[in-house]
């Protein structure tokens, strides 16, 4: 079994540079499946387990896809299958952003049920309700969505109940080369659906409106490939932002575009954090005391649910009663019950929790919950008295990029390790580091 081992104590310093965003690269793979013409290049791609996953789901589909140096050149012009098995879907909640690309080039697409997951149970009826008003059949049985569309999709005028990122994203691409406009109302605005936007109008699309709360789309008879950057991870610069404060350091974190981390930067400050816009990214400078504020989630501009967890890690060390209530997945606490066996006080009450800190943490085995739990745990092991060993590194596979080595690059004692690796005793590893 793998784990990262963490010693607290250190104060991060340096710098530290963010990767392409995990959640602008899946939905931008899976819409260069609407090109019937010409390889699309996809640059700035991290090299996370996702990113493999939905290349492997496009492979399955037959189009022809190359990862290297961080590039991902997709092919997608030959003929299509069109069913995206359980096996990826389980895997990777986002293999549904297949089904929009797929209903809107071979007019059916066959999509595995999502089930739940570790952060709420995560329906996708608002995408199906976007296909089904541009024309769509749509049936579910046997674990599978089928869904079915007589000649083209035709355009529609769509409200979405909740401004779900994945749905604006499926009915976005169906969209581009339905017949006629649609209009989608009370869409989400995250930067990753205007990257989206930008990748399909690339590639010849009719897209305005994207980053508001109305989206329209002209569609376009067809679409062809295009080089696309993909844009930097906002999470991921928020994560090592965290770290930089928590460990009271100086971190500049490369890369980070402070109008897509408005809201955390805000939050950030209002804890005592110093936050300072640089030509390359922001430099953050954490304080000697950090105080407790309130958080709670929202559709971006609104605080990201991304950063509920590390925000809380970054509570625990803050002076006073905080609360955090989440908004947008109606179990996303998983990881309060690690954080206890560290020793931090928190409590939940319904959708909120509330921390009293400072507290001293301490080092303990801890398992990742989901992917953004699992770097909270990290942070928190970065501040804790001795040793926090993080279990179930798959989950932070999934949107980091080498995050222990990242980190240690920056100061901290941290290590990845096979457990059966008798040659390196975990805890011996770590010290050495510091020696
Ligand atoms: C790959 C990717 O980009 N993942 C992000 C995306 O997930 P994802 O696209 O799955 O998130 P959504 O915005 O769709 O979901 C938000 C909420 O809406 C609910 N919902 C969603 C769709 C639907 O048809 N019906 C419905 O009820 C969900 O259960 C959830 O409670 O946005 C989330 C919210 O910012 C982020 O946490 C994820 O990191
Ligand atoms: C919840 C997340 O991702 P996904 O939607 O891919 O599960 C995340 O990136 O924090």
């Amino acid at each position: 079994m793998e784990k990262i081992i963490v010693r607290g104590g250190q104060k991060l310093n340096g710098t530290v540079k963010v990767e392409g965003a995990k959640n602008a690269v899946l939905p931008v793979i899976a819409a260069s499946l609407l090109a019937s013409e010409d390889k699309s290049i996809i640059c700035d791609v991290p090299t996370l387990s996702d990113v493999y996953t939905i290349n492997e789901v496009l492979r399955h589909l037959g189009a022809d896809v190359h990862f290297e140096n961080n590039q991902v050149i997709v092919d997608a012009s030959k003929e299509l299958s069109t069913e995206a098995p359980f096996e990826y879907v389980r895997k990777m909640r986002a293999s549904v952003l297949v089904m929009g690309p797929l209903l809107a080039r071979l007019g059916r697409a066959r999509v595995a049920l999502p089930g739940g997951c570790a952060i709420g149970s995560r329906p996708i009826d608002q995408h199906l309700k976007g296909f089904e008003a541009m024309g769509a059949v749509i049936k579910v049985g046997n674990g599978f969505i089928d869904a079915e569309v007589k000649g083209r999709l035709q355009g529609a005028k769509i409200y979405l109940d909740f401004p779900s990122v994945g749905a604006t994203e499926n009915i976005l691409m169906a969209a581009a080369l339905a017949d006629g406009t649609t209009t989608l109302e009370n869409c989400a605005k995250e930067p990753e659906i205007v990257d989206l936007a930008n990748y399909i109008n690339a590639m010849g699309g009719k897209i305005r409106g994207a980053g508001t709360g109305t989206i329209r789309i002209e569609g376009v008879k067809e679409l062809t490939g295009a080089k696309h950057n993909i844009i930097p991870d906002r999470i991921e610069a928020g994560t090592f932002m965290v770290a930089a404060a928590i460990t009271g350091g100086n971190v500049l974190v490369q890369g980070a575009v402070p109008e897509h981390l408005a809201s955390l930067v805000a939050k950030m400050e209002e804890m005592g954090v110093e936050i300072i816009e640089e030509a390359e990214g922001l430099r953050v400078i954490g304080p000697e005391e950090l105080k407790a504020v309130d958080i709670k989630t929202m559709p971006h501009p609104g605080f990201p649910t991304d950063m509920q967890s590390q925000m809380m890690a970054l509570l625990l060390q803050a002076k006073g009663t905080s609360m955090i209530t989440e908004t947008v997945f109606e179990n996303r606490f998983m990881h309060v019950e690690e954080f206890r066996r560290m020793n931090g006080e928190i409590k939940i009450e319904g959708r909120s929790v509330i921390i009293n800190g400072p507290g001293e943490l301490q080092g303990a085995e801890v398992a990742a919950t989901d992917l953004r739990a699992g770097a909270a745990l990290v942070l928190a092991g970065l501040v804790s008295d001795g040793y926090t060993r993080v279990t179930e590194l798959k989950h932070i596979d999934r949107g980091y990029v080498n995050f222990h080595g990242k980190l240690a690059g920056i100061g901290a004692s941290i290590e990845r390790i096979t457990e059966n690796d008798q040659t390196i005793p975990a805890a011996k590893a770590v010290s050495d580091l510091n020696a």
